[in-house]
């Protein structure tokens, strides 16, 4: 199924509205009716267990999987950032965060997008050269060139150690300020979702069946105890004894 687009990026409207995604393999049904929106600049986490389906609704949702029905109404641009880095390993950091764009201005735009996340030095390096972080960041940069409205990341940071993943999920919280994206995060970590997200989302059994608004300041750190009561919250909800 390709997402469907209509119309501007205008007052209130979402910028993403699913509803009645259904995907099966087989036998197996993974996606049995999701219905989601996301309004201009929210941040929506996605949790679920292991095998619920998050990754299949954010391909689905980013038009990378033709086999799925319902509705999905897109406004505005999209840009992907998956758990691996997917950058070429043929090409300069540059020109992989330059693909497919063209125009007189990319180089200055390239140049902009790299000092972003921190690695105007690096535009000449291979791929091969970065560290996993540093290749991420270049994924996020190629991702935010293309000034996007909607940001779907799935497990962005899940593959980075651990002090790694906390710079990145300050620089995500730093972008997301400066741009005002919206962005659909799936992830495991439970901390990530509370710490970036204004809505949290639970898959089970094929559809949306928790949703869970978070309601603390862009400041919030995981010490103030109203991160804590909604951690034990989501954490019962998960299933996870604490
Ligand atoms: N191309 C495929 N062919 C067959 N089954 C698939 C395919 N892609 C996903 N599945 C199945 O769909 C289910 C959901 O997979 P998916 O990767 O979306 O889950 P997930 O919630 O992202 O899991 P995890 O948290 O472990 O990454 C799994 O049972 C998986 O085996």
């Amino acid at each position: 199924m390709a997402p469907g687009t209509s119309g501007d990026l205008t007052g209130h409207a979402s910028v993403l509205t699913a509803t009645g995604v259904r995907r099966q393999f087989g036998a197996s049904t993974v996606l049995a009716g999701v219905r989601l929106n996301i309004a201009p600049g929210e941040v929506v986490a996605l949790l679920g267990g292991s095998g619920s389906g998050k990754s299949t609704l954010l391909r689905v949702l980013a038009g990378l999987d033709q086999e799925a029905t319902g509705q999905i109404v897109l406004r505005g641009t999209t840009a992907v950032v998956f758990q691996e880095h997917r950058l070429l390993p043929w090409k300069r950091v540059a020109d992989n965060v330059a693909l497919g764009l063209s125009g007189p201005d990319v180089t200055d735009r390239v140049a902009r997008a790299l000092a972003e996340v921190g690695l105007a030095e690096r535009h000449r390096a291979w791929p091969a050269e970065l560290s996993g972080g540093q290749a991420q960041r270049v994924a996020v940069a190629r991702a935010l060139i293309r000034e996007p409205d909607l940001l779907l990341l799935d497990e962005p940071f899940g593959a980075l150690d651990a002090l790694t993943r906390l710079r990145m999920q300050g620089l995500l919280r730093r972008l997301r300020a400066e741009h005002g994206f919206a962005a659909l995060l799936v992830t495991h970590d439970v901390d990530e979702a509370l710490l970036l997200a204004d809505r949290l989302l639970v898959l089970e059994h094929g559809v949306i069946a928790e949703e869970l608004a978070v309601p603390l300041g862009p400041t919030r750190t995981p010490d103030d105890p109203a991160f804590g009561a909604l951690r034990r919250r989501l954490l019962d909800r998960l299933g996870v004894p604490t």
